[in-house]
């Protein structure tokens, strides 16, 4: 019945371009845009009134989500398939009022390893952590990938302004792709005597942050030799499995631990975070953890019209269930936001990718839209033809904060810089104004010739900060984070699993077999019958058997 009235209504308003919905209400603004702590959420750019929103909170509670998000903060095993809770929020919670168990019992191991996080921090801000041969360590490369690269990726490199002096200056380099491209280029620049590694793995399992760690210590003790205390001296350790670190041979000291019930993708405000805290300080990193336990509270107690990340969720299943619209760009309007859009697109595609229900049930509307984005300015010169000219419909978000360069230690340029920060924020306004509106957005409609036309009625959120601080950015991520849960809730489909991921790192395993089994014969066919059982010999298909011929004869005296 709800739904019903739903696609009704979308019927009613699937016609309408956004530029009549402003003409109808100039102030809609007023009413579709809510402002909470450092955020101010403008969804006026979205193709809906009002009224839909009041329909849509009527889903909202008819899927229940109330009780799910009260499942979600008491710790209850929301994530049915593996049969675990998912408490990043924990991570960031205060241990105050009404905490039930068991999340209660959590807190003091949470405060643990922050503790022994910041002594690391300390230690190495200091210059006090030396590699095995005494010289200081002066540079830090994180190894890890997806959950554990993009989010302190994205996150030091947002907050790069804020990064903290110390006595030992560090640098900071990510690692993440399994080909060792990133790797060898860093291995060139870097002295091992210098060089501190983080091997980050929440499962310790991932092939790919196992390579590039083997490679690394296969570069150390080629410099500095076997002895036990160069593996000692020179790496780190986080994730969730603290015998796989101690197999692996990181000492009892260097390891960091967080639990299973943080999910990857949810894990940069755990020791996953470790890059963030080298690079900001634990005061400003505890600040974002603040911004992030702000949102949760807004998000726990907001009513569904006044809670952004509800509001975010329900815009979205607006555009992609009502209005049929398949592909999402993030366009944040800062470059110390370059990493957004991919944190974004795992966050969302990883947990909200899905086709049947937490019962099992097919699915038979659409779940997460393609989501991908680059810098919004950067992105005007790339793709933004296709967002203003081309046939497909695309929702935005925007992302920028209000205010930069206020507080500079570069006086001297100050102002121009300021400059430049205006300028971006003139793009991003006209941008969006335009995708809205097309040619209503002149000031007078002109004859156009057809190729210059620009039909506007695009859709698009606006997540304007008051200005890029942990704190802001802590509150920015933790909204994302509760859309997506909402979204799951409303599209009946467990966000915390991605079991799809799965069966492909098996078959490339298999697979990898095959090119190593490949040396001695010139003949694909019949190695892999000399090889592989029958089970995987038929299971290759004529692409795959071709693809591993040219890979043998390219690799023929090379
Ligand atoms: O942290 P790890 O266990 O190494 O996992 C790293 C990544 O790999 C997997 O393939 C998952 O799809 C991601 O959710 C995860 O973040």
């Amino acid at each position: 019945m709800i739904w019903d009235n739903l696609q009704q209504h979308a019927d009613t308003l699937r016609g309408r371009h956004l530029a009549d919905l402003f003409a109808d209400d100039p102030l809609r603004f007023h009413s579709l845009h809510r402002q909470v702590g450092p955020l101010l959420f403008d969804f006026s750019k979205q193709r809906l009134t009002t009224e839909t929103l009041a329909l849509l909170a009527e889903f909202a509670d008819a899927r229940d989500l109330r009780g799910w998000i009260d499942r979600l903060f008491a710790g209850e095993k929301v994530n049915g398939t593996e049969n675990r809770a998912a408490m990043h929020w924990a991570l960031r919670a205060r241990a105050e009022g009404h905490i039930p168990e068991p999340v209660a019992g959590l807190f003091g191991e949470v405060a643990d390893q922050l503790q022994r996080m910041e002594r690391i921090v300390n230690k190495l801000h200091a210059g006090q952590w030396r590699g095995v041969t005494g010289e200081v360590i002066t540079d830090v490369v994180n190894i890890g990938v997806g959950g554990s690269d993009l989010g302190p990726l994205m996150v030091s490199r947002a907050l790069e302004d804020y990064q903290v002096s110390t006595a030992q200056p560090l640098n900071l380099h990510f690692v993440s792709s399994m080909d060792g491209s990133q790797l060898s280029h860093l291995l060139r620049m870097l002295r091992p005597q210098n060089t501190l590694f983080i091997i980050s793995s929440k499962s310790f399992t991932t092939v790919d942050t196992l390579y590039n760690a083997n490679t690394a210590r296969s570069w150390l003790r080629d410099a500095l030799g076997r002895d036990p205390a160069v593996v000692d001296c020179h790496f780190l350790g986080v994730s969730a499995s603290d015998t796989k670190m101690a197999e692996w041979g990181i000492h009892e000291d260097n390891r960091l631990r967080f639990w299973e019930w943080v999910g990857g993708r949810f894990s940069v405000w755990s020791a996953i975070g470790l890059p963030v805290a080298l690079s900001i300080g634990m005061g400003a990193f505890r600040d974002f953890l603040a911004g992030g336990h702000f949102m949760d509270t807004h998000f726990r107690n907001a009513a569904w019209l006044d809670n952004v990340p509800v509001l975010m969720a329900l815009t979205g299943l607006w555009n992609t269930n009502l209005l049929g619209i398949s592909a999402q760009a993030i366009l944040p309007y800062d470059a110390r936001l370059k990493y957004l859009p991919s944190y974004l697109e795992q966050l969302e595609m990883e947990s909200n990718g899905k086709s049947v229900t937490r019962d099992g049930e097919p699915v038979d509307y659409s779940t997460s839209p393609v989501i991908w984005g680059e810098v919004g300015p950067n992105a005007q010169h790339a793709f933004y033809q296709l967002l203003h000219q081309g046939t497909q419909v695309v929702t935005c978000d925007f992302v920028v904060p209000a205010m930069r360069y206020h507080e500079t230690d570069r006086a001297q340029v100050t102002g121009t810089l300021s400059g430049q920060h205006e300028l971006a924020l003139a793009n991003c306004l006209a941008q969006s104004r335009l995708l809205a509106l097309g040619e209503a957005a002149l000031p007078q409609r002109e004859q156009m010739p057809f190729y210059k036309r620009y039909k506007g009625n695009q859709p698009s959120s606006t997540l304007m900060l008051d200005e890029l601080t942990p704190f802001g950015l802590g509150a920015l991520l933790a909204a994302y984070e509760h859309k997506v849960f909402t979204q799951a809730v409303l599209w009946q489909i467990n966000p915390f699993d991605q079991w799809g991921v799965e069966l492909g790192k098996k078959i490339a395993l298999e697979t990898l077999s095959l090119i190593h089994s490949r040396e001695d014969s010139d003949d694909i066919s019949e190695q892999m019958l000399a090889t592989r059982s029958a089970a995987l010999r038929d299971s290759m298909d004529g692409s795959t058997v071709g693809l591993l011929d040219f890979i043998k004869q390219q690799r023929r005296g090379f």
